[in-house]
């Protein structure tokens, strides 16, 4: 198992920061004084690599990867430059680095910083492949005794989501408005959904762009870091609209990740293998090795004002197929596949209720509400409801984190 690599910034040594020297995530921020920069977590410091671009500390292949405040360019670079990034930051912030003195100076503490977007997400896909989820979702929209569809076993099933939908960790969700139908009712109405949910869920980025079929390891050469994804689901509005073409408007609110881009290269000593497989999968779709992570992940809900409860906990190691197999999958057709695209896995539920990645799930279809810490109930999300997702994979004495996946809930609009 791998040690804790030691720092000179000391909160990166502790036990229980989510940004430890072995971790070095990616994120955007802006302070007070700021515009918007790079930076890259260590403990509860930020080094602002903007600047260091700046006063020529960083040695890269291009000017400016960093004046945009997006980590982009960066990713276009290729993975050469992306280890030979993540080396010089190992060592510079390394325990004893004749660096320290160059740096220190451009460690912004988390607390004085916002977070933004780390990338710009270029195009938005969304996938069905946690294999209890999926069984789950097909018992309540369907049918329990054909619950999973006859393709899945097959393939991941996916569709195309809205980049334009995707926020970072702390912007605020508005309840949708949609079209709204219940099985007793004879006609739609328009209004806000009275079933909004959240889908706990790990987002994969494309760093290296392709066109045309790739392998299963080419894909996974091509991702460049995991995020946190909550994709916020209008479970009434998804139930009327669904049929034949599958989600649209009741998944195009919002997609809340987290703040910062956890590396591949960070997570290397965390991969697992996919579970055995039910159905021999084509060759195109096979894996050449271990292509997912142990990252333990839970959710907590807190209602306004009052202390929060965890919802569910569960594993990324649940899903049936990996990242790599979905963006070799997505490419099998010839779609070339872009820097910035981003990948949602599917909801990531676990075997028991307490694994449940949804609240259509743990509370069954609204039949089964839930009680909170502060005594109340809960079916769906309520305005002032406050969702988080946290992950991390555990080594020995450190994690890998991802920081807080969050987002509160306020009011549907008025309807226009
Ligand atoms: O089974 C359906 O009709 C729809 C299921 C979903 O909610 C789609 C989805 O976002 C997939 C996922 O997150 O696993
Ligand atoms: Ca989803
Ligand atoms: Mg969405």
């Amino acid at each position: 198992m791998t040690q804790l690599l030691r720092s000179w910034v000391e909160s990166a040594n502790a036990a229980e920061t989510d940004f430890p020297l072995n971790n070095l995530p990616y994120g955007s921020f802006v302070t007070p004084q700021t515009s918007r920069r790079c930076g890259v977590a260590i403990g509860s410091q930020i080094l602002d690599v903007s600047a260091l671009e700046q006063v020529g500390l960083l040695d890269l292949p291009q000017d400016n990867v960093f004046a945009e405040g997006t980590w982009n360019r960066f990713m276009a670079l290729g993975p050469q430059h992306w280890a030979e990034f993540r080396a010089f930051l190992t060592d510079a912030l390394g325990d004893g680095s004749p660096r320290q003195g160059d740096l220190q100076k451009h460690l912004v503490p988390m607390a004085r910083a916002a977070m933004e977007m780390p990338f710009t997400v270029t195009e938005y896909t969304d996938f069905y492949a946690g294999r209890h989820h999926a069984f789950n979702v097909g018992s309540l929209f369907r049918d329990p005794a054909n619950a999973l569809p006859p393709n899945w076993l097959h393939m991941p099933i996916g569709y195309n989501g809205r980049a334009s939908s995707v926020v970072v960790s702390g912007t605020d969700v508005i309840r949708p408005n949609g079209q709204l139908k219940s099985p007793d009712m004879d006609a739609p109405v328009f209004g806000p959904s009275k079933r909004f949910d959240m889908e706990l869920e790990m987002g994969a980025i494309v760093g290296t762009p392709s066109d045309g079929p790739i392998t299963v390891q080419q894909a996974d050469d091509m991702i460049f870091g995991y995020v946190l994804l909550n994709d916020w689901s209008a479970r009434d509005i998804q139930a009327w609209e669904y049929a034949p073409l599958g989600p649209f408007q009741a998944k195009a609110t919002a997609t809340t990740i987290s703040p910062w881009i956890v590396t591949k290269a960070a997570l290397e000593p965390f991969r697992t293998s996919t579970p055995p497989r039910e159905k021999e999968l084509l060759p195109y779709l096979r894996e050449p090795g271990p292509m997912l992570f142990d990252i333990e992940l839970e959710v907590g809900l807190a209602p306004e004002g009052k202390p929060e409860t965890i919802l569910s906990r569960t594993n990324y190691s649940e899903m049936y197929y990996s990242a790599a197999q979905q963006l070799a999958h997505h490419a099998s057709s010839g779609c070339p596949m872009r820097v910035g695209d981003l990948l949602g896995s599917g909801t990531i539920s676990g075997p028991e209720k307490q694994n449940r990645g949804s609240l259509l799930e743990l509370s069954w279809g609204g039949r089964e509400p839930l009680t909170l810490n502060s005594g109340e109930t809960r079916t769906f999300l309520e305005d002032g409801d406050t969702l988080t997702l946290r992950g991390a994979a555990r080594g020995d004495g450190f994690r890998i984190g991802f920081g807080a996946c969050r987002g509160k809930i306020l009011p549907a609009r008025d309807l226009p």
